[in-house]
Order: structure tokens, then sequence, then C-alpha cells
């Protein structure tokens, strides 16, 4: 029983909060559900429903409130918040717990090793296509599967002439079956299916490769190797916590312990997530009823921009919110302080442009729901602020050079005016940042203080490519090898982008050509140079030096040294003789459990948001975060919504992509959409699903602006950023032409 002065302590709480968040703060029980549109507190809210829940129902160690969201950060972030209200009720700061859902299910596993089959001293990993289990699967799944694998080689036709074949085994065995295997196993493995489930699909599909088939062999062959290399991957942990949960006993604790679930950017979670979270959720008397499951799940089905990656369709929260809406036990917020009116009328247009464009075909990229400024006695303080400028401004700058260099002179002047202001430019690709980051440096040096996010989180590359140029060392005839560490050469921009599977085949003739082969043009000859110049090192200098010389060879800079210098120390440390072929044990096990990895700092997003910053960051890392003054170069049509793409070296097989086919194949599975599409349907679904998540993210980034929101194409950009200076004609992102049509003021000269 709660005391008056409690009572009118929560009251006090609730009177913090818009209508909208108050919906979340009422709640006592049952399912719900609340849609949200950007900037409209639905962190704010679950923070101060959650500190309410908890003071009302008394929770405490053994009854706990679980509270689940997307990141780490967000979770620190979150965890602060609820803190802060329970002592503003007079309360100790217990009673719930904040979670990742991933941490969540580890809590899980770890605590029942027997039924989770998890052994805690398990190595993380988050296996790319080059990671060595991926290849490893490959060539297992090769060598058992040698006629489909002939059928894949023959592709649309093969006259069968010897060099075309080496090309295509390539391609074949380090691209198209690699980024095959980490596409379906991930969005297999996350949606609950088994490798046996894809091959009973891929009997009912009208598809000559049998894609599924091959994607159910190279998950098997996954699931053996994880096993015998004691790792485990993201899927694992959920998977293994919902092994632990199918023993009734054992649920039945973790139920009673579990008051109630609160999830944050519920858009963002997996099937298998929201499974984890309806069990913990549920009343054991009665699981399924949604009077009896304490889950409220708050989330922005718009800011989904994660499934592209993830089977984290915004199909699987709609379908929660409908579920709840027709049991009344939907709450929508739609008043947003964040930004100012005009930033909010360009937001609401363009969702309404594209969802009426067809632009994405058969999908719907948004739900349809309007951002509504709050009401003028809002609680928040300078809610939907005074607009800097015309609040949107619309440019169409000459090229991209000229393009940050107006970017660099409003941030100058606007810091000047606001030196306590947040500013940021938002782009599509870490590419596109480092170029806005060097080209700000080019025109204002030290005078612009630049954070550039991507930066600092490449750091992280610098074990996988060391590694990458060692294995070259040790064994250059390796086709595999070559052209990984020709890729490494691509991306530092060593070396000029081209064909590499031409130049790998043979590599002795490429590396060491003799007098009777044909002269090559200058791309390869500048690729044989830098080779070759590795392998005298390796003849000149010890083992262990070879780290140092390598990294001044991809031209590091300053913090990639310090990185390439502490992984060499501890080399050394760990080697006895310093022999390389001790070496490249040691940092292949680096590699593939990501020990190395810097771990990120719980301020993460503090160092992102600094006042007097510009910040150079992606638009998926922006999510969640908020800055005055937001600048988005670069809409061009090419990126945003951008196209399919089949590489050219892998058009034998036809004009998509085995991944994306068979992705979209297990989407349509999962929605119960039968019968499976073909390879051309289900290619042309693929590319409607990311034109809609494109149109998302543009939605999201767009958001993020309180006071400015600066937008531009410019009209000539680079065709790859990795060679900016090869300017070219670019159409601008749909988007903006409308935009400067419905806001003809916005639009700048
Ligand atoms: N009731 C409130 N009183 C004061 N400030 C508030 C209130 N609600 C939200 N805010 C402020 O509004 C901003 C946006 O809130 P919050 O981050 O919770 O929104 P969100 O809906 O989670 O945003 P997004 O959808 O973009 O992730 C924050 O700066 C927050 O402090």
């Amino acid at each position: 029983m709660l005391t008056g002065s409690t009572n009118a302590s929560l009251d006090q709480l609730r009177d913090t909060l818009r209508p909208g968040q108050r919906e979340i703060a009422l709640w006592t029980g049952g399912a719900l559900a609340v849609s949200a549109v950007p900037g409209a507190g639905k962190s704010t809210g679950m923070a101060v429903a959650a500190a309410i829940a908890i003071a009302q129902q008394q929770l405490h160690a053994r009854r706990q409130l679980v509270v689940v969201t997307f990141t780490r950060s967000a979770a620190a972030n979150l965890k602060t918040k609820i803190r802060a209200n329970l002592k503003a009720l007079g309360l100790p700061p217990g009673g719930f717990v904040v979670q990742t859902l991933h941490g969540l299910a580890w809590s899980i596993a770890r605590a029942h090793p027997a039924l989770s089959g998890l052994n805690p001293d398990s190595v993380l990993v988050t296996p790319d296509q080059n990671h060595r289990l991926i290849r490893t699967c490959v060539e297992q799944w090769i060598s058992a599967n040698a006629r489909h694998y002939q059928t894949l080689l023959e592709g649309r036709q093969f006259d069968g002439e010897e060099t075309e074949r080496l090309r295509r085994q390539s391609v074949l065995r380090t691209e198209v079956l690699p980024t095959l295997a980490t596409t379906v196993i991930h969005e297999a493995k996350s949606s609950g299916l088994l490798p046996d489930d894809l091959r009973s699909q891929s009997n009912d599909i009208d598809d000559p490769y049998s894609v599924l088939t091959i994607a159910a062999g190279l998950y098997e062959f996954y699931q053996t190797q994880l096993r015998f290399r004691n790792l485990i991957d993201y899927d694992e942990m959920i998977l293994a916590a919902l092994r632990v949960l199918d023993d009734p006993q054992v649920r039945q604790s973790w139920q009673q312990q579990v008051f109630a679930v609160f999830e944050d950017e519920a858009q963002d979670s997996s099937p298998l997530q929201t499974r984890l979270l309806e069990i913990l959720a549920a009343d054991p008397a009665d699981p399924t009823s949604y009077d009896r499951i304490n889950l409220v799940r708050v989330g922005d089905p718009n800011q989904a921009i994660n499934s592209t990656f993830t089977p984290a369709d915004p199909i699987f929260f709609r379908e929660f919110c409908e579920a709840c809406r027709t049991q009344n036990r939907l709450a929508t917020m739609t008043q947003a302080g964040r930004s100012s009116r005009p930033i909010i009328e360009a937001a609401n247009f363009v969702l309404q442009w594209v969802n009426q464009s067809n632009l994405a075909g058969t999908e719907q990229p948004f739900r349809v729901q309007t951002i509504r400024p709050v009401a003028s006695n809002d609680p928040q303080p300078n809610a939907n602020p005074v607009p800097e400028g015309q609040g949107l401004e619309l440019y169409t700058p000459e090229d991209v050079y000229q393009t940050v260099e107006h970017i660099g002179q409003r941030v100058l002047q606007l810091l000047k005016q606001h030196p306590d202001g947040r500013a940021a430019v938002l782009v599509r690709t870490n590419d596109q940042g480092r170029f806005v980051a060097k080209e700000l440096y080019r025109w204002y040096g030290d005078t612009l203080p630049v954070y550039e996010v991507g930066q600092r989180d490449r750091q992280s590359h610098v074990p996988a490519e060391m590694l990458t140029l060692l294995q070259f060392l040790d064994r250059p005839h390796s086709p595999d090898y070559l052209k990984a560490a020709l890729t490494v050469l691509v991306t530092r921009k060593r070396i000029s982008t081209q064909d590499l599977n031409a130049l790998v085949s043979f590599p002795e003739q490429f590396l060491y050509p003799g007098p009777l082969d044909p002269v090559q043009p200058e791309a390869v000859v500048e690729a044989r140079r830098y080779c070759n110049s590795l392998l005298n090192a390796r003849l000149q200098l010890p083992p262990a030096q070879l780290i140092p010389f390598l990294a001044l060879t991809l031209d590091y800079e300053q913090t990639e040294l310090a990185t390439a210098d502490k992984l060499t120390e501890r080399l050394v440390q760990q080697t006895e003789n310093n022999a390389l072929s001790a070496i490249l044990g040691i940092l292949s096990e680096i590699v593939a459990s990501e020990q190395f990895e810097p771990v990120d700092a719980d301020d993460t997003e503090e160092r992102y948001t600094r006042s007097g910053q510009l910040t150079v960051i992606t638009m998926h890392k922006a999510k969640g975060l908020d800055w005055d003054y937001v600048f988005i170069p670069f809409l061009h049509e090419q990126t945003i919504p951008g196209s399919q793409w089949v590489p050219p070296q892998a058009q034998f097989l036809g004009d998509f992509t085995l991944a994306e086919v068979a992705r979209a194949q297990i989407r349509a599975s999962l929605h119960n959409q039968f019968p499976l599409p073909s390879l051309a349907s289900a290619w042309e679904r693929a590319k409607n699903l990311k034109t809609a998540e494109e149109f998302r993210l543009l939605y999201v980034a767009m958001t993020r602006a309180k006071r400015l929101l600066w937008l531009s194409a410019a009209r000539k950009a680079p065709f790859t950023w990795n060679k900016p200076e090869n300017l070219q004609d670019r159409e601008p992102c749909p988007v903006l032409p409308a935009l400067m049509e419905r806001f003809p003021t916005s639009v700048m000269t």
C-alpha cells in the first residue's frame, strides 16, 4: 500500500510528461504498444513509467522490472534516467535492470549452462565474409557438393575456357558464397529457422541454383564449426536463452522474477528476440493473454533502419501495434518537441511523398504518422525551438568540394554566434565521412573542431588488415591471400580499383611476369610494385618488425599507428620465437575472436554530441541522437535510394545476387507469403525492401535536427568515393526536387 505522499510524488512525476508520454506512465499491467514519432520523448516517457511501476509494485531484487534497449550506450542513458526518477520519488535505485537484448539473453544462458548448452568460456564472434569461419564453411560446402558447385560455375552459360573457369572459381569462393553464408545464416538463425527448414522451402521454389539448399548447407557447416571451435555468435545467445526457457520449471522461476518487460526501440527486434521478451513477460498461469502479459513495447516503425542487416523487419512491430490496437492497447505519441516547425514540416512531407511515390514498388516504406509540434504549455523547456535561418535550407552546390566548403563556412559562422551549439554532418557511408573530414581540414585546418566518428572506429580494422597482409607474405602464391591483400591496398587507396579476379587467377604470372607475358596497364603494374615491395620487406625484416612497416605502407594515421604498435607488443609477448607462423596463429585468434576491438565507452553518445564541435557521422550511427544544426550533403539518387547492384564479376550467375535472393525468399516464408518468390521476383522484392529502408534512413537523419536542417545534392559527384577527384554529373535523390517545389523559400542559391 502506497502512502499519500508517495502517491502525490507519483502524480508530480507524471506531470513532467506530455499527454502521449503519460499514457505509458499510466500503465499498470497487460500488453501495451507505443508507436511514437521521432523526438516524441519515448525514452524519457519510458524512464518515468519504469520508476512509477517500480514504486507502485514495490519491486525488489527478486521481483524486477526488466528494461531492454538496442545499444549499450542507450541502456546506460536509460539507467541514469530511471535512477534519477526513483530518487525524485525518494526510493533507492533498485527493483530494475536495464540491459541490451543480448545482455539479457546472455545472463539467462549463463545462469543455466546445462540447459543452454553454452560453455561460459566460449568466445563471442561476429563473422563477416572474410572471417576464417565463413571461409572454412565455404570450402567445406564446395568439397561436399561438387555437382551443385559445378552448376554455379556454369552459371547462365559457359564455354569451358580455363581462365574464365579460374576467375569464376575465385569469385564464387571469395565473394558470392561467403556473402551468401553471412547473409542467410544470420537471417535464418535469428528468425528461428533451422537448416532443414531452408532445405524444405527450397524444394517449392522455381530456382535452377536451389539457393536455399546451398544456404542450408553453409548454415549446417557453420553450426558445426562454431561448436568445434567453442565460439558463439549473437544469435546463438538468444537461442541459448530460449533453450533455457523451454524448461517449464526454469521458465516459471524467471517469469516469477520478472514483473514486466519494457522494451525501447522495439522496431529493431527480430522475431526471436521478441519471442524471448514475450516469454519473460508472460504470466505462467495464462501465457498467451494480452491482459496478463506485462509487456510494454515502445518504438517507431518509421525508424526501422536495420532490416537489411537483420530480420528486424518493421512489419513485426507494426503487427504488434495492430494486435494491441484491436484490444485498445495501442498508444500513439505524435507530438514532438525536438525540432523547429520547418524541420517537422519537411519530415512529414517526405514521409507522405515517399509513400505516394511508389518508388519502393509494393513496399510501403512508412506507417502513416504525422509529427505534430507540442502544446504551448509543454513541460519540455524550449520545445520546438526557434529555427536558425530558414530552419530548412536546400542547396545544389556545383560539386562535392564546394559542398564541403559551404558547410565549413556555415558551421564556423554558427559556432561563432553560438559557441555552445552542436553541429553534425550526416553521411551515408564512411567513405563520404572521410572525404568530408579531409576536405574540412584542407579548407579550415584546426580552426574548425571536427570529430570524425568513422575515423575513430576504423582502428578496429588494424588487426584484420595486418593479418591479411601477413598471410599474403607467408603464402604469396595463394590466390585467396593475394586477392585479400590487394583488396586491403585498394581500400586504403594505395592502388587503383580494378578487377582483382583477373590478377589473382595466376599469382606467379602477376607477381613475376616473364618477358613474353603481355604488357599490363599502369594500374596492374602499380599493384605489382606494391606487392613486390611487401615481399622484399619480408626478406629483409624480422617478422616482429613487419607490422610497423605494413602500418606505414598503408599510410595509417597517428591513432592507427599506435594501435599497430600495441598489437606488435602483444604479439611479441605471446610468441616465444617470434616466428611468422606463430605470429599468424595468435593474430588469427585475435581477429577471429575480435578481442582486440576497442570497447565502446559508456559515454560514446556524449562524445558524438559535444557542444562547439562538428561531428561527422553516418546516418545509421546518428539514430537516437540530435544536434542543433544538421547538414546532410550528397543526397544523390545513386545512394538514396540507390539501386541493387550486381558486381560485374558475378554477373555470370544472372542479374541478381544469391545473397539478396535468399534473404527475400526467407523473408517471404517468415511472412507466410507462399508460393515463395522465384529468383527474378525475389530480386525485385529485395530491391523494394532496400529502397524503403533507404528512405526511412533519410527520415531518421532529417529528424535529428533541432534548429537547422541543411540538405544538398551537388551537381557533380564522384562515381566512387575512393576516387573523389573523378567527378561526374549526378541526379539528386528524388526527394530533394520535391522538397524544393513544396518549400520554395527554403531553396538557397
Ligand atoms: N516531458 C519532457 N520534458 C522535458 N524534456 C523532454 C520531455 N520529453 C522529451 N524531452 C526531451 O526531448 C528530447 C527527445 O526525447 P527522447 O530522446 O526521449 O525522444 P525519442 O522519442 O526517444 O527520440 P527518437 O525517436 O528520435 O529516438 C530529449 O532531449 C528529451 O530530454
